[in-house]
């Protein structure tokens, strides 16, 4: 089986106010090209549990593995060199540099990366724009595009580094549904074409029910999958 994530037993407290047992024995895999889905109500550990995937937060219990390498127990400074290598990130609001134009937003995760030249990135963003179909964008301020374009230079600029996986914390909760649609077939045909795999939270059930499987949170739990 070709895996791109795999987690065991992550455990997880919050301390304060008091000791709060958030995640709870969280085991799953994330195969290749596979498109999954996180749900679970409102304060189920849903968010949590993509920060510790992502691997922003460190403070758990448990193992975490991108492809064949465990992550846990790496440093900040691997941990960031393996994100930006590996995982693409969209959430629910942009948070694009609004002063940017399009072209330079979506450069910027490769520049940080510094592993090609600027007019190879240039190269990339565009040819992820034109994938998306926003390339006549490029030259635009970010912050004078529409909510749904928006999203779409997010992605690509999630795609710029080329990762293994796609994650997403309720990427289409800001969208109306003519946009929550293009993100899902976006994200479909990433999977289908390119082979990504996509891990996505959220609480839209017509969107949950389209990916390959749901993984379903309560209290913390996994309580199917
Ligand atoms: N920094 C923190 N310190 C203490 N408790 C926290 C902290 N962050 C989150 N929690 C609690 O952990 C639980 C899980 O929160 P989390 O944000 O992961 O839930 P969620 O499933 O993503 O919810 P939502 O769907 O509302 O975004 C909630 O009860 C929340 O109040």
């Amino acid at each position: 089986m070709n895996l791109v994530l795999e987690t065991k037993n992550i455990n997880k407290h919050f301390h304060k106010p008091k000791d709060f047992h958030v995640l709870k024995n969280v085991s799953f895999k994330v195969k290749k090209s596979e498109f999954v889905s996180i749900m679970g109500k409102s304060g189920s550990g849903k968010s949590t549990l993509l920060y510790v995937l992502s691997t922003m937060d460190t403070d758990y219990t448990g193992e975490l593995y991108l492809g064949e390498e465990l992550i846990t127990g790496k440093t900040h400074r691997e941990l960031s060199q393996i994100r930006n290598e590996n995982i693409g990130f969209v959430f629910q609001f942009h948070y694009l540099l609004s002063e940017f134009s399009v072209l330079e937003n979506v450069m910027l995760p490769a520049k940080k990366l510094g592993k090609k030249s600027h007019l190879e990135i240039e190269r990339d963003a565009h040819q992820k724009l034109e994938m998306l179909h926003i390339d006549h964008l490029a030259h635009q301020r970010a912050s004078r595009i529409s909510g749904g374009e928006k999203q779409r230079v997010a992605i690509a600029r999630a795609l710029i580094n080329n990762p293994t996986i796609l994650m997403g914390d309720e990427p289409t909760g800001n969208l109306d549904s003519h946009n929550s649609e293009n993100v899902f077939n976006i994200f479909k045909n990433l999977k289908e074409e390119q082979g990504l795999s996509l891990l996505v939270v959220t609480h839209d059930e017509d969107f949950a029910k389209r990916t390959d499987r749901i993984v379903q949170l309560e209290d913390g739990r996994i309580v199917d999958q």
